[in-house]
This record gives C-alpha cells, structure tokens and sequence, in this order.
C-alpha cells in the first residue's frame, strides 16, 4: 500500500472497501492539503471484522505462546527495518517533527511488539494451595475478540501499545485508529500479514467515532474495549459499553501538574520542563500543563522559561532542525487559540507565544502555532482546569508543600505528575500525596513499559503496561481441585 492512496478497510487479511463507498479526506497539517483519503465505514464493515476475527480467534488462542511471540517479534523487526518510511508517515499525517517519529514514535512500536513478545513468555497465573488436600489455580484465557481504538496524537504508538498486548494474550483485534491519522496503522496491518499474522486476528475498520468506534463498542462479538483519547469520548464509551458488561480500560484527558521546588537542580529542570510542556506540540496527555513553582526561583524560572519557549524553533516537520511541528487538524489549531482567547478573558496574561505562525514555502498554509506561556490565571477559571492538549503551559507561584499539593490536585483530572526536589522525603511524601496515576521525580516521560500506566479521576480507568495489559486482556478463571 502506498500511503497517498486511498485507506482501505483491513478485514481477514485483506485491504477492502468499506460496504458504503465513502471516503473521508485525510490532511497534511503541516500544508493543510488533503493527500489521502480513509474509508469512512459503518456497522456493516464492523459487523464483517468481528466475524472474520471470531472466526480466526480459536486458531490464534490455541496457537502456542512461543509461535504467537516469534510473530509478533517478527512484527517488530519488520517495523524496525522501515523506521524510516513509517516515521516520515507519521509526521506527515500527524504535523509532527519526523525526528521525533524516528526518535520516539516508531522506535516505541518496535518496543511495545517485542516487549509483550517477551512479557507473554514469562505471563503466569497464581496457585493456591489452600490444605493439604486442596489446590486452588487460576488460569487466564484470552477474551476472544476485542476492541481498540487510539486517538491522533501519537498514533502509532498508542496503537501498538494497545494491539501488541491484546494479540500476545491471544485476542483477535478489532482495531479503530483515529480518522485523523490514519495513515500509519493501514501501513503496519499490511506489514503484520507480511510477518505472518494469520488472516484475521487483526483487523482494522477506519471511520468516524460516533459512526465505527461505537459499533465497536456495541458490538456482542468484543468482549473488552481499550481506548486513549478524549474524557468526553471516553465517557460516552463507557454509556455504550459498560450496559453490555465488557471490560473497559479508559486512557483519558489530563491537566498534569509540574511541582518545582527550590532546592530542584534547576539546569535540568528547565531542560526538561521545556520538554514536558511542548514535546509534539503538547499533544501528549502525559504533558506538564500547570507549572507551580515556589516563590524563591518563581521570577528567574518565568525569565529562563520564557526565553527558552520563545527560541524553539517552531517549523516545516520535514526539516532536521525543527522542534515543534503543526498541530493535528485546524479545528484543533482553533480550539487551542480559542483558549488562548479565554485566558485573556480570564485575566491571564501571555508572555510569550500563542501566535500563528506561518513557515515559509510548502508550510505558508499549515496549522503551526507558537509555544505559548501563560501567567496570572485563577486556579479555578476554565484555562486553568481544562485540557488544551496543545503547546499552552500556565505559571503559577506557591509558598508551601502543602499549598502545591493542594494546588495540583485541584482538577479533575488525575493523570500524570511531576516534581522537582533534592529532597528526598519531600520527594516520596509529595509523590505519596498527589493525585495522580503516574509521578516522576526529578524526570519526565522516562518510560518502562512493566510499570502500569493510567489515570485517576477523570483521567480513566485501568492500567495499561506490563502484567496490567495482559490481565485485562485475560479472563481469570479459578479452578478448586480436591485431591484424592
Ligand atoms: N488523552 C489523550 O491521549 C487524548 C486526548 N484528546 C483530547 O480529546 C479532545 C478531542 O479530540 P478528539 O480528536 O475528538 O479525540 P477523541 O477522544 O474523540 O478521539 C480518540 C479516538 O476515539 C474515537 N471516537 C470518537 N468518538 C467516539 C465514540 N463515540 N465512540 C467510540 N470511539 C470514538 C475517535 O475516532 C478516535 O479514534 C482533544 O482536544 C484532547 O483534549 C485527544 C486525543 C488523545
Ligand atoms: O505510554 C506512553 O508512554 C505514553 C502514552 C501517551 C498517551 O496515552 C497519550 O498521549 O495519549
């Protein structure tokens, strides 16, 4: 498949037309020009994918561990030796720098396939011996079909994250990727065949949200629904599944809090806040968006900050040098300027950034935005609790520990954290004390994917990673044997 075709449908094994005919555009946000179009599919197309994976699910389940993780290994590898082309596909569908696809994105694809190649490998349940004549055991077997379906952000990684898991365990996938950014998942079902995935088990339905992600959702062959995106979306999953009593594990919104003491290593703070808060445009749900910082280093952190936000170089994807790329669609670009707007009117004041901006040439029309910094916000005001999920970070000043804690927790959403102290006890007590499911300490985004990964709150439900993935993508069943 060339990626300047029409995306098709991925159904047992083989590219389709969706059952309707019609297509949605698909752009280059970096040009604003459509170069691609998706299927736009319905029910119909889902129904024809839950059957092929139903009929594929008992030879994918009975296949042996080992098999099922040389494929996926063999995924993995193939993926690794056409880094190259996925990641220019990537940053050409999403307005990402393609140096942050080859460095991030399609490295962590690579990563999630060999990863649950080898986590299944060492998967086991428990036993129980309960007396000396009874045993009780736990066995985990797959759901059967499942459902996945990922957001534009960072599509290939978040759709392997979910995929490579639910496969390993034994699923059969039903897989939604974000109509957005549908370029690179159509490539890598292609690449899976080619690595010998039996017809399938996993199959790829393109279309809108309402229309393919609910009948999904709705559909009585899958079992459990992974999804990342938005709460709302999130939200309105949980309506159509939850009735339907199926597994649901819901990676969803943040307004993650950046903690900045005094005593932090204030070098490397920097570094790294700058990174937390505008790494891909600050679409990542795991990016600091509230930065508190404590009253001593609040005047000189706003100085260095600014300064170093205003010298990234916001510019066309394609170019080695450039730092931040366009944002995803331009009802996105609107929405992050129109909170922009609404910090002015919420007595913010913009201290840098926040501008459209327009690169010269083949970019003049793409949707580029400058990394803005924001300060003077009220805790409670809309800018300040909702999720922009673009390249916006809020300043705010705080005295005591106890008023940061207080502060950052103050959301509705629970997703990620940061802190920045040499201070040990303050470390475990203020990670101890956020509500959050993630905190880092003194880093940002460094990632083991044994940890479990998730939110609180309106950040989700479940943990993705590790043990966490492939028990939610196993059923425990306990057996009680009585002995003699
Ligand atoms: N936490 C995260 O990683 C993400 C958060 N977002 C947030 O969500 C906001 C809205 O962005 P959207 O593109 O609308 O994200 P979204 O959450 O609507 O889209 C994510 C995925 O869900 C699908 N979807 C949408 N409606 C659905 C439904 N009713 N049933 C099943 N699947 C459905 C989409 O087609 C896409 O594949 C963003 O501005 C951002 O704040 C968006 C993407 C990722
Ligand atoms: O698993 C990770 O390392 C990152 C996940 C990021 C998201 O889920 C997101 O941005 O939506």
């Amino acid at each position: 498949m060339s990626e300047r075709e029409r995306l098709q449908n991925y159904i047992d094994g083989r590219f389709v037309a969706p059952v309707r005919g019609e297509y949605l555009p698909v752009y280059e946000p970096a040009t604003g020009h459509q170069f691609a179009e998706v299927a736009s599919s319905d029910r119909a197309d889902v129904d024809a994918a839950c059957i092929a994976a139903e009929r594929a699910a008992r030879g994918w389940r009975e296949t042996p561990v080992e098999k099922r993780a040389a494929i996926l290994d063999a995924i993995a590898n193939k993926l690794e030796a056409q880094l190259d082309r996925f990641a220019s596909a990537e940053s050409k569908d999403n307005g990402k720098p393609v140096s942050l696809a080859r460095a991030v994105d399609i490295p962590r694809a690579v990563s999630n396939f060999r990863f649950f190649a080898g986590a299944i490998q060492h998967f086991a349940s428990e036993c129980h011996p309960t007396s000396a004549d009874v045993l009780n055991y736990t066995l985990r077997t797959p759901l059967g079909v499942v459902g996945c379906i990922s957001p534009w952000n960072l599509p290939l990684y978040l759709f392997t994250w979910k995929i490579a898991p639910a496969l390993a365990a034994g699923n059969c996938v039903v897989a939604k990727p974000s109509e957005i950014t549908p370029v690179t998942a159509t490539m890598f079902a292609e690449l899976c065949g080619e690595a010998g995935l039996p017809p399938g088990v996993l199959n790829l339905v393109h279309g809108t949200g309402p229309e393919v992600g609910e009948a999904i959702c709705a559909h009585p062959t899958t079992k459990a629904i992974s999804f990342t995106g938005g709460t709302k979306t999130g939200a309105r999953i949980a309506s159509v599944a939850a009735p339907l009593f199926k597994k649901l594990s819901l990676e969803l919104g943040g307004k993650n809090p950046v903690l900045v003491f005094d005593d932090c290593a204030f070098d490397e703070m920097l570094a790294t806040t700058l990174r937390s808060s505008f790494s891909n445009q600050g679409e990542i749900c795991l990016c600091g968006s509230r930065i508190f910082v404590q009253d001593a280093i609040y005047e000189r952190f706003k100085t260095e900050f600014v300064a170093r936000a205003k010298k990234l170089r916001v510019s066309d994807p394609l170019e080695p040098t450039t730092e931040q790329g366009a944002l995803v669609s331009e009802q996105h670009h609107a929405k992050v300027r129109s909170y922009l707007d609404l910090a002015r009117k919420e007595g913010g004041t913009i201290l840098c950034g926040g501008e459209v901006i327009s690169p010269p040439g083949r970019c003049a029309n793409g949707w580029f935005l400058s990394p803005a910094v924001i300060e003077g916000l009220p805790h409670n005001c809309r800018t300040s609790q909702e999720e922009i999920f673009g390249p916006v970070a809020s300043l705010y000043r705080f005295k005591t520990e106890d008023e940061a804690v207080a502060l950052a927790n103050d959301t509705p959403y629970g997703l990620a954290s940061v802190v920045w102290t040499r201070s040990l006890d303050r470390a475990h007590r203020v990670a101890g004390n956020l509500h959050a499911g993630i905190t880092w300490v003194n880093c940002w985004m460094v990632r083991d994917l044994r940890t479990p990964f998730g939110g609180v709150k309106q950040s989700g439900v479940g943990r993705e990673g590790g043990w966490e993935a492939l028990r939610f993508f196993t059923e425990p069943k306990n057996v009680c044997l009585k002995l003699s």
